[in-house]
């Protein structure tokens, strides 16, 4: 689903890397996390994926596409394989719990039909039934970041990009937000997951991706945060 062959990023007017020589493939309905400390290469790995980067050297391949290759005309659809969810939820203010997740389908076009059969699915999904006309700012975080979910997974995406999903909420909130990704990893969608959290990597034992400096330093099956050599 996600391969990296070689890959290396240096941002322009840099010195050092801050991806390096980067190899991996992570397979369709994988769930991934990303750690390593600030500056380790984390959020650039997740936008060499979305192409809002393109690596230096080396290639990114999505869904069997060449990331170099791909027109700016495509990047839309590419884009639309790929639902994001961020630390900060980055709802539309103004509107509603449903509006922010239908507006998700209508500006890529979809049926007013479709939207109003599969937006109250979603919300079911994520537990938000019933919260339909709330405005964001009438939610508490762990409701606002099952709102961004939903929206993230609406359009059904290949892959569900999360960036320090769980970075603004208490423990417990967390765990709900984790049972939920974890759902929607096994409808088939591949997670890609950046976190700080170590009691979540630990509860999970997913595959984990430790970066230290622009370098991949651990791939390991069913990981854990701290790794004893
Ligand atoms: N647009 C940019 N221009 C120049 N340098 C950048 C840019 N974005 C990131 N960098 C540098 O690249 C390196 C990796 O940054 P990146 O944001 O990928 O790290 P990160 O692991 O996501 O960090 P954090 O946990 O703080 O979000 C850092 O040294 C950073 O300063």
């Amino acid at each position: 689903m996600i391969r990296f062959e070689n890959v290396s990023k240096t941002y322009p007017n840099q010195v050092r890397p801050a991806l390096q020589e980067m190899s991996l493939e992570i397979e369709r309905g994988e769930f991934v996390f990303v750690i390593g400390s600030s500056g380790s290469g984390k959020s650039t790995f997740m936008r060499l994926i979305l192409r809002e980067e393109r690596p230096s050297t080396g290639r990114v391949v999505v869904a069997g596409k060449d990331l170099n290759r791909l027109s700016n005309w495509k990047l839309p659809q590419h884009r639309r394989l790929i639902g994001t969810v961020f630390q900060d939820f980055r709802l539309l203010p103004n509107k509603t719990v449903y509006q922010n997740v239908a507006f998700a389908l209508e500006v890529i076009g979809r049926p007013k039909g479709q939207i109003v059969k599969v937006v109250p699915e979603v919300l079911e999904l994520v537990g938000l039934a019933g919260k339909e006309d709330r405005m964001p700012n009438e939610l508490s975080g762990g409701e606002q970041q099952r709102v961004a979910v939903a929206r993230a997974f609406v359009n059904r995406p290949m892959i569900l990009i999360a960036d320090e999903p769980t970075g603004n909420l208490d423990p417990e909130t967390s765990v709900g937000i984790m049972k939920l990704l974890d759902r929607i990893n096994r409808t088939g969608t591949t997670v890609v997951m950046v976190t700080h959290d170590q009691a979540i990597v630990n509860q999970m034992r997913k595959r984990v991706l430790e970066l230290d400096q622009g370098t991949l330093v651990r791939d390991q099956a069913r990981g854990v945060y701290g790794y004893v050599r």
